[in-house]
């Protein structure tokens, strides 16, 4: 990383996209400590974080690894969910009942006996989220939350990262999947060569094309089609679904302005 400056604000998504060895899980990590700048600052909620209190940070930005393995260590998914708290020094009883409540809130309470190793890689994973939302950060970093899983696991997560967000916690993520980042994030952060080279709103970025072809990245499907095929696409939409929404408007204009040809036409 070189001369990075980012910043997260309270109450929004930020996606980091950018190509392999961009720089993006190495950004994220410096976000809870995990890696410490040599040089630079790591500020948490207005105060700098020193090297003597790198626990606050830790606690304050909850990280959900993109191997949950290394996140997660007891014997059983509660165990594991409430060993954080437990950490804090939280007593037992209000342990468990918080360790529930969070498995609860990722729809992973049918799990709480099972032995965390031999979860499937997206049950790990709502597990590892659950761990990090029992301690009530302000900010959640996920890396690559939607590697290894499925499609119907992907929208789970994607649900999952809306509804922290409407808790009022900032949720920070990196992604290779762009339809992903153009759903759930306020903000898309372009990184390429361990830097952050551009950034914006989902409609300033995907319909950037230098700022995408400098990060060696292709749009979303919906702006490709919205780009190329010349349908004349009002709003620049960024998903499917705007994308749907932007063309049964426009079959909605007045019958002059479509094309019609054929047998059938008047
Ligand atoms: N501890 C380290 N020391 C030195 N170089 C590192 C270290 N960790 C990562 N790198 C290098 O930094 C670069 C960025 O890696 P990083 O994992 O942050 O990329 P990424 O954007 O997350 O990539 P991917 O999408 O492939 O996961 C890579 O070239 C990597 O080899």
């Amino acid at each position: 990383m070189h001369e990075v400056d980012f910043q997260v604000y309270p109450d929004e998504v930020v996606a980091l996209v950018g190509g392999n060895g961009a720089g993006k899980s190495t950004l994220l990590e410096h976000l809870n400590a995990t890696l410490v700048p040599d040089d630079g600052e790591l500020v948490v909620d207005g105060t700098p974080i020193t090297d003597d209190d790198l626990a606050r940070a830790r606690s304050a930005v909850g990280f959900v690894f993109q191997d949950a393995d290394t996140q997660l260590v007891a014997p059983t998914v509660l165990d594991d969910v409430r060993f954080g708290l437990q950490n804090y020094g939280v007593p037992a009883e209000e342990a468990t009942e918080r360790a529930r409540e969070a498995l609860a809130t990722v729809d992973a309470s049918h799990l709480e006996d099972r032995i965390p190793h031999y979860l499937s890689g997206g049950e790990k994973r709502l597990v590892g989220l659950a761990g990090v939302l029992v301690l009530e950060p302000s900010v959640i970093v996920l890396d690559e939350p939607l590697a290894g899983l499925d499609p119907a696991r992907s929208r789970l997560v994607a649900d999952h990262v809306e509804r922290i967000h409407e808790e009022g916690i900032s949720v920070v993520l990196s992604t290779h999947d762009l339809e992903f980042a153009a759903a759930v994030a306020d903000r898309i952060c372009v990184m390429s060569d361990g830097d952050v080279v551009g950034q914006g709103t989902p409609r300033e970025v995907f319909y950037d094309p230098e700022l995408l072809d400098a990060a060696n990245l292709h749009p979303p499907s919906a702006v490709r089609v919205a780009r190329d095929t010349g349908l004349d696409v009002d709003g620049r939409p960024v998903t499917e679904a705007e994308l749907v929404q932007a063309l049964a408007g426009s079959q909605s204009e007045p019958p002059q302005t479509r094309r019609v040809d054929g047998p059938g036409a008047d």
